[in-house]
């Protein structure tokens, strides 16, 4: 995907759209491991087969998604993993309230770089930037050389939540949007009264909650 144009405008919502907050969230993490396809399957709910192009530059997508009833912008950030890219990259994660950080259960060398990113964004990113950690392209079961437990470990030794998700059959790849929707939306609008939220306990949830009733 050619996304050296960072003023496009791929999608996204009604005419409003540009009267309100637009919550500015990154996809980051090596080069294949998924990110283009992942916010192709959120945006658009389809998978795109074939032979892979890299991501030259950065550009976004704007999603409205809702949560608890109110309507939650986010602008999208698809970064290109490659490593002659990085500089230009790094500047955009100043202003990012969330990013997702990405690696390919197929590819030990992804998983491996994830110390990396996670050095790199907490040197540029803010303080308290929300991170999640995705293990990507879960579907390719007879592929996989990371086990599910082992992502688990470094997120939790990170503080942050993890998630397996696979773009091409779109499992877990709404959950994960939504999560940092809702974890955005509490912080903007945290009342005195409102119960806290908190993104690790939701994922944890919801992800028991989908492997209890599978079979439903
Ligand atoms: N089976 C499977 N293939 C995937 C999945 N996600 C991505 N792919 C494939 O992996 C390759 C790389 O995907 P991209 O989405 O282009 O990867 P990227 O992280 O955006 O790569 P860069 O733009 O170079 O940073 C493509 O051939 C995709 O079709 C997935 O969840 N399952």
């Amino acid at each position: 995907m050619d996304l050296q144009r960072p003023d496009s405008y791929q999608g996204g919502a009604g005419p409003d759209f540009n009267q309100h907050v637009l919550h500015k969230t990154i996809l980051v993490g090596d080069s294949g491991v998924g990110k283009t396809s992942l916010l192709v399957q959120f945006d658009q709910g389809k998978f795109i087969p074939g032979s892979f192009s890299a991501t030259v530059g950065i550009g976004f997508t704007n999603k409205v998604v809702t949560v608890d009833g109110v309507r939650v912008k986010l602008q999208i950030w698809d970064t290109a993993g490659q490593e002659r890219f990085r500089s230009v990259t790094h500047a955009y994660y100043r202003d990012a309230q969330a990013l997702l950080l990405l690696y390919d259960i197929t590819n030990k060398s992804s998983f491996d770089s994830i110390r990396a990113w996670l050095t790199e964004i907490h040197e540029y990113a803010q303080r308290d930037v929300v991170i999640m950690l995705l293990g990507n392209k879960a579907d390719m079961s007879s592929e996989r050389v990371i086990r599910s437990e082992d992502g688990e470990t470094l997120a939790r030794e990170y503080g942050v939540p993890f998630l397996e998700t696979s773009a091409k059959t779109g499992m877990n790849v709404e959950l994960a949007f939504l999560a940092i929707a809702k974890e955005l939306k509490y912080r903007a609008g945290q009342q005195a009264n409102e119960p806290s939220f908190q993104i690790r306990d939701y994922v944890e949830s919801q992800k028991k909650r989908s492997s209890c009733c599978s079979f439903m």
